[in-house]
Order: C-alpha cells, then sequence, then structure tokens
C-alpha cells in the first residue's frame, strides 16, 4: 500500500494533446471501474496502457468509441467531445477480424468504402498498405486461405489505410506466439513511423509495452485509477536484452506487482 501511494499519478500535460482524458468514471451498476481516470496523448504519440486483468482496459476503449456512456468526466479530441462518427479513429482488436467473404484487397478497402472516400483514393490507399505489409502477392486470397501472421496484417492494414489520426488497440498480437508478436510489432513500428499517427495499445505484456512507446500508463487495480505514467526515452530499434531495457521492464512490473 505505501509503495501504490508513493507512486501516486502525477499527469504528465502534452501541450499538443490530440486526447485528452479528464476526470473519465464509469460505473456498472454498483461496480466502480474506472475512477477519476486522467491523461493526455500527445499527436503522433505512441502510448501503451498496461494494467492488470479486469481492471477496465476495454471499458475505457468503449468509452471512447462512446460505445459506453461515461458516468462523469469528458474525453476531448482535438479539443471537441469525442465523436467516432465524426473524427478520424480506427481500431485493431485480438480477434482476427478479418470479413470471411471478402478478399484481402476488399478486406482492406473496407473502411476505405465506409468512410465514402473516392475509388481513385481507395485504389491509392490499399494499393501503398498492402505493400506495406507485405500482402501484395495474395491480394485476392480469402481468410480462410491465409495463415494467423497474413489475419492480422490484413486487420492492420486496414486499420491504416483509413490514415486515422487515432488508432487504437486493444491487445493485437495476444494469441499469436511470440516470433510471430516481435516480427509484427517491428511492422506496426515501421508503420507508425511512416504514417506519424498517434496510437493507443493496450497490452498485458511488459516487453511489449517497453519495446513499442513513447509512454506508457500504469492502471491500477480497480477501482481503477493512473498508478503512473512513464516516459520511455529509450533509442529506437530497442534491445530488449540491453540493460536500459530491463531496467525500465522491471520498474513497470514492479508497479504492475503492488496494488
Ligand atoms: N457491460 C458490462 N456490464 C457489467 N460489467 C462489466 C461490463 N463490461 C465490463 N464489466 C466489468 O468491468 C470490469 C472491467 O472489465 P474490462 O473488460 O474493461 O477489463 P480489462 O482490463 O479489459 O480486462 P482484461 O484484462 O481481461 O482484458 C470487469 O470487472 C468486468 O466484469
Amino acid at each position: 500500500m505505501g509503495q501504490a501511494q508513493a507512486s501516486a499519478q502525477t499527469k504528465i500535460t502534452q501541450p499538443e494533446a490530440i486526447l485528452n482524458v479528464d476526470h473519465l468514471t464509469k460505473k456498472f451498476g454498483d461496480l466502480l471501474v474506472l475512477n477519476d481516470i486522467s491523461f493526455d496523448v500527445k499527436k503522433g504519440e505512441f502510448l501503451c496502457i498496461v494494467g492488470p486483468t479486469g481492471c477496465g482496459k476495454t471499458t475505457f476503449l468503449n468509452s471512447l468509441t462512446r460505445l459506453y456512456k461515461a458516468d462523469d468526466g469528458k474525453i476531448l479530441f482535438e479539443g471537441e467531445e469525442i465523436d467516432p462518427q465524426k473524427h478520424d479513429l480506427a481500431y485493431i482488436f485480438q480477434e482476427y477480424s478479418t470479413m470471411e467473404w471478402l478478399n484481402v484487397e476488399e478486406n482492406i478497402r473496407f473502411g476505405l468504402k465506409v468512410k465514402g472516400y473516392p475509388k481513385e483514393l481507395q485504389n491509392e490507399r490499399v494499393e501503398k498498405v498492402i505493400k506495406m505489409v507485405g500482402l501484395d502477392a495474395y491480394r485476392k486470397y480469402y481468410p480462410r486461405q491465409l495463415s494467423a501472421s497474413m489475419l492480422q496484417r490484413v486487420v492492420i492494414a486496414r486499420g491504416f489505410a483509413v490514415e486515422p489520426k487515432l488508432l487504437l488497440m486493444d491487445e493485437p498480437y495476444g494469441q499469436l506466439d511470440l516470433q510471430l508478436k516481435y516480427k509484427l510489432e517491428d511492422e506496426l513500428l515501421n508503420l507508425w513511423q511512416e504514417t506519424g499517427t498517434t496510437v493507443i495499445f493496450i497490452t498485458h505484456n511488459i516487453e511489449e509495452a517497453v519495446y513499442l512507446s513513447d509512454r506508457i500508463l500504469v492502471l491500477t487495480n480497480k477501482p481503477t485509477k493512473v498508478k503512473k505514467e512513464m516516459i520511455n526515452n529509450l533509442p529506437r530499434p530497442r534491445k530488449i536484452s540491453s540493460d536500459d531495457f530491463i531496467n525500465l521492464r522491471n520498474e513497470v512490473t514492479e508497479l504492475i506487482k503492488w496494488w
């Protein structure tokens, strides 16, 4: 308890914030899940959110997308109350959320079509990302013909194709084996660096958070608060065996261990 209090949150204010989460509170009946959460996300930042199982990470994302209505507080996107209909957001989830009846190219095009982009722009974006994720030769394949890694690449390509200002990722690599995970993490970093999009990435995996992030938000157990925001300035590309990497990983692990 002493340790938990010692690391109580000091919010880092971001002058160029694209997202402001301000005193967000969410209950389900009597169950208080998100307990006065505040943090900012800077434009172009890669933010990882880590926390114990069931602490409310998905509830947070669902509040962001307005699937859930907050009981208190607000979420501002570029200074306005967030609205997924209006603002440029995209989501990538854990499940392979490809559409079985569409081939690779059509899956990637889907979000662009929904947004009503002109055909030429759709083509341009599809061509760009299909090459970036290495699926050019598989464009006419259907999901059932693809490996786990390819499926996840399709989902990632679909997210990036719309060039969202904010990309929300909820444990996207949770189900994959380690080797594949490392490969896709590197691909994600390349895409992020090439596009300059802002990413919020939720994970249970502390090593993954240290590998990917510019900053890590550590959540407490329910009722959930932000326990600590940690700037991650490790030089990229990161080496998971370096002393600095291991030190930061251990520091986050200690925070997760104490409630
Ligand atoms: N629609 C709902 N109705 C009632 N309770 C809910 C609902 N959604 C989530 N909860 C409760 O809120 C808490 C947080 O759930 P949530 O799924 O957001 O946690 P999480 O951190 O994403 O979990 P995990 O680590 O397993 O991914 C849990 O106790 C869950 O039972």
